[in-house]
Formats: C-alpha cells, structure tokens, sequence
C-alpha cells in the first residue's frame, strides 16, 4: 500500500490487525478528528492532557515562518566562521535533530549526557567555530541546564561573549525562557501544545537541524505531502494502518523490533524508540522499541557498516532467527522500496523523512487508542528524577556496598536479592538472566561516553542470541528520556543490567554544588531504586577501572554467550 509518499505493506499478524481495526478506526472518523485535534479520542482521563499536545498534527504548515528566521541565522554564523553547531538537550529535545542532520549528512554534535568525559570533549572540540543551541521544553531538565552551564563557562573563559554564541529553543514562559531573555540570548519559543517526543517539526527539531545546514524546508513539505493521506477517514490511511499493526495485533505482539532494512533515515530508529516507549508505556501497558538497526549513537556496529539485509535474514545484526510469538517486526525500507514483507508478523513502512515522521506520531496515536492509554503524558519519569535529586543531596549517586568486587567491576544488585552465591561478573549475568520471565525482555543501560564507548552497544547481539527474548541496549542518561517510562509504568517483565564507570577525569558544574560525574552516578543510583520499588532486579556493574572493567566486562559476555 503506498501513498505519495509513504507505504506500510503488512503480511501475517499485521496485516489480521489492520484488517480487525482499520474499518473501525474509519467509521469512528479517528484520522479527521485527530487532525482536527480532537482530545476526546482517548478518553476523559487523557483528555486535559491531549488538549494541549495535539498542535503537532499542524506543524507542517504552523512551522513555516521558521525556516526563514533560522536560514537568515545559519547565514550570520556563517559569516562569522561559526560552522560547528552542538545541541545540548535530552530526548524529545535532541532525537530528532539527530537523526534529521545524519539523513541529510550534515554535521551536528548531539551533547545528550552528563558524562564528565563525553561533555567535556564537546567542550575541548572547536570551541572559537562553535553555536551552541539549547533544547528544553520545559527549561528544568538538569542535564541541559548543566550543559549550558559549562558553555557559558568555556565562553566566557576564551573569552568569547556567550550572547553571540547561544540559542536557546524552549517553551513561551519556562524558567529557561525567562532567564535566556534577561541574559540576552537569541530565544526560539517552540509550539507549547506539542509533548518532546512530538516536537520533530518544531523549532526543537529545526532550530539545530536548520542552523546545521539541513534542508528542513524540505522536511516541512515531506510532512505536508502527507498530511492529507494521514488525515483521510479511509482504510488507506497509513496512519491507520500502521497504528492497527502496533496496538491492535491478538494475540498481542508488544515487542516492536525496528529494523533497518534499507532505509534512507539514518538512526530513525532511535526516534522512533522514544515515541513508542514514552507514548505507550504506562499503567502496565504498553510497546516495547527493540532498535536493531544503524544508529548515529552507536548502536551501529564497531566497523559502521550500513547494510539492507535485515529484514529477509529476520535482522540486521543477529543471525537469521524465527520471530518470536509476541514479535512485530517493522522494516525501516528505502522510499522506494515496495517489496512484499515475508514472516508470521512484518511490516514494511517507507516515506521521505519528514513523511515518515508525521506519519509515526500519528500511528502511535493511533495505537495508543487502541491500547487503551494515553500517549501524551510520562507519569514515571518524574519518579528517576526525583530520586537522583534524593542522591545528590546525600552528596553521591552511591547508596549501597558492592556485593563483591570482581576484579575492577563492582557487583550489586537493586530489587530481589538474585546473586545468591554469585562470585564473578559471569556468576553475576547468569544470576540476573535466570530472572528473566518468557515474556520479559533484557534491558542493557549503559552509562557511558556513547562516542567513545559505542562499540558496547554491539553486546546486545550476542545476549539476544543467547536469551532468545528481546533485548534493548541505551546510552545513560539519554534513555532516561525515552525507553526510562516504559521500564518503569510499561509491563513488569523487564530484567535489567546497568553499567557505570569511572569517568577519566570529574568535570564541576559551575553554580552546583555537585559534580557532572556526581549526577551522573546520582541518575544511575536513582533508576536503579526506581526498578527496585517496582520489584524489578537490577544488576549494577560499576567499572572502578573503565578499560579494565569494561574488558572484563566483554568477557564475562562471551563466556556466558558461549561466544
Ligand atoms: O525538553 P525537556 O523539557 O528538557 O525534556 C526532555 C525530555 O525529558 C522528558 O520530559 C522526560 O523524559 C521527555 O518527555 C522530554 O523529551
């Protein structure tokens, strides 16, 4: 099925879904009502919520005026020699972005951690070219702020007047906006009525991506190429279509493996992973992103290959393997591609970018609707926050004892007590994996440098092979903002394996009390808690050495693989 500019062929179980639910979804005009920003259609308790995080259906019009401002901007950096553009922000604050500027291979430094070793070498890169932009809808993420805080810092010591270098994007009226004016920033306010992870045709996914030189006028019209398709009470709505695929398969398969099979969007997958997870999982409901795809965060292979064969050979990085029963998988294919889907539940989706995105955001929509939750709010986010502000103020991220010390790594474990009489971290993988429930999923948090240390990602790999359940691998803390609400409000089947190391050198945070390696063991220790109190077992491996520990740690992989 293809429309202009998108197509979403469906075989198997997804195609039974669409099949159970299109006809429904038409009759009850869901595509022209949400596109006339109806915030009735998931019910009265989502209803304050989407009232005022539907203006994303519009976008591709209500955006326009930017384009212009954020050209004639490019334009006067450029003048200046500033060419190296660095986004500090945080899920729906920097993904987008991202993945716009890798499809249009246009350079953009995506700073969406607090790791002392990763900050810090944004800050030693280019600093006289750089624009710093900072995302936040809200203005309080403290992973921005305290990004912001070491450039103004950098600036202000090269003595370089941080007004002439920083744009701020961020909601009318958050505390951001405020101080950013008073201090004399350039202040982009983006649509408050749109939630992070819908914010791609914002000034959140233009303002960086247009000042890194990204085509974003094209975006817009990509997006607007569709927005009738998207908006048609019709069993051709791939919106429709797609969305009934997600939340309406029976026998349920909430395991959404994203697969590159070809596609043009380079780490779609990954924006893709916070709409899903964030939109879906709550009240113990909800999709489970598992991104087996190329990603500019690493989680592309060591040797970077881009390749198309996932999908046919079941996926891209893990032998050919059967899909498992409570599996859809969704192949990422080129625009152009209208092969036929082969498999007990696959789905082909196809589309420019800008289509593809407008074209999700509905779908998820659409599928939280037929889940029964509302895809618009993140209840347990605030909680991992909460708790790593509980942390800080006790001065460290580190509340417990190691169980033992393996080596240079740490052992502990949060929630049920599974190490029993576990003396190694090979003892210690096994000893959380036999917690896994057959309809679990593997969740790997690793926070690390994600440039430095991207090569980590690829052990997802082998211990998907090894358990032969779903697992996801994320950067810490940027996951936090993304998959962090599934695992928490989502289904209570996750097992969870953190990694934390010692950073080469702490950084301060100038008007902090605590350190950027202080936060980051903070944030680490409170989602750890978080798990805990929802009886989840976590285990916690903490790298005193981080290329000792991070050896061992590949190691004790291999062998309980049986690599
Ligand atoms: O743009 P902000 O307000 O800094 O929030 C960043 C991200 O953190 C969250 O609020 C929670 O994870 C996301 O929904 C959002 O995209």
């Amino acid at each position: 099925m293809t429309d202009a500019d998108l197509a979403v062929t469906a075989v198997g179980a997804a195609a039974d879904a669409i099949n159970a639910h299109v006809p429904q979804l038409v009759a009850d005009k869901f595509a022209s009502k949400l596109f006339a920003q109806d915030p009735t259609l998931w019910g009265p308790a989502a209803e304050s919520e989407s009232a005022k995080r539907l203006s994303w259906v519009g976008l591709a019009t209500s955006s326009r005026p930017l384009v212009d401002q954020i050209t004639s901007l490019r334009s006067k950096f450029a003048e200046q020699g500033l060419d190296h553009v660095v986004l500090c922000g945080m899920g729906g604050s920097s993904l987008a972005p991202e993945v716009i500027c890798a499809t249009d291979d246009v350079p953009l430094t995506v700073l969406d951690s607090s790791q002392p070793d990763m900050v810090r070498a944004a800050l030693d890169d280019r600093l006289e070219q750089t624009v710093v932009v900072v995302s936040s809808k809200s203005g309080s993420t403290v992973e921005t702020d305290s990004q912001r805080r070491v450039y103004e810092q950098a600036f202000k010591d090269a003595g370089i007047d941080p007004t002439e270098r920083i744009v701020v994007v961020t909601d009318p009226g958050s505390p951001l906006d405020k101080e950013a004016r008073e201090t004399g920033y350039t202040v982009f306010n983006a649509d408050p009525d749109v939630g992070g992870r819908y914010s791609a045709l914002t000034a959140f996914g233009l303002v960086p991506s247009g000042l890194a030189g990204a085509d974003i006028g094209r975006l817009l019209d990509e997006a607007e190429s569709v927005t009738v398709a998207l908006s048609a009470d019709d069993d051709a709505n791939p919106a429709l279509r797609l969305g009934a695929a997600l939340g309406g398969t029976r026998p349920t398969r909430d395991k959404i493996v994203l697969i590159d099979a070809g596609t043009h969007a380079v780490g779609f997958g990954d924006w893709t992973e916070q709409l899903i997870a964030e939109s879906t999982g709550k009240d113990g409901k909800g999709l489970l992103p598992v991104v087996v795809g190329d990603s500019p965060t690493g989680d592309r292979p060591a040797e970077g290959r881009r390749t198309s064969q996932a999908g046919d050979a079941g996926m891209r990085d893990e032998s050919p393997r059967d899909q498992l029963a409570d599996e859809l998988w969704v192949r990422l294919v080129a625009p152009d591609d209208e092969s036929q889907p082969t498999g007990d539940a696959v789905v082909n989706v196809g589309g420019s970018l800008g289509a593809a995105m407008l074209l999700w955001e509905a779908a998820v929509a659409t599928a939280g609707r037929l889940i029964g939750i509302n895809p618009f709010d993140q209840p347990d986010v605030e909680s991992a926050k909460a708790a790593a502000r509980e942390l800080l103020g006790k001065g460290t991220g580190e509340t417990a004892a190691p169980a033992y010390t393996d080596g240079a790594v740490e052992v502990r474990s949060a929630g049920p007590d599974f190490l029993g009489d576990s003396a190694t971290v090979a003892d210690a993988l096994r000893a959380l994996f036999a917690q896994l429930p057959d309809s679990g999923y593997l969740a790997v948090m690793a926070y690390v440098d994600r440039i430095a240390d991207q090569s980590l990602a690829d052990v997802r790999i082998p211990l998907a092979r090894k358990l032969n359940r779903p697992v996801t691998f994320g950067f810490g803390p940027r996951f936090l903002h993304s998959t962090g609400q599934y695992h928490k409000g989502g289904p209570a089947d996750g097992i969870f394996l953190q990694v934390t190391t010692a950073p080469t050198e702490d950084l301060p945070i100038p008007g902090r009390e605590f350190t950027f390696g202080d936060f980051i063991a903070s944030q680490a220790g409170g989602d750890a808690k978080v798990l805990a109190d929802h009886g989840r077992p976590v285990l916690r491996l903490n790298m005193t050495d981080h290329e000792a520990g991070m050896a061992q740690l590949q190691q004790a992989i291999a062998e309980v693989c049986g690599a």
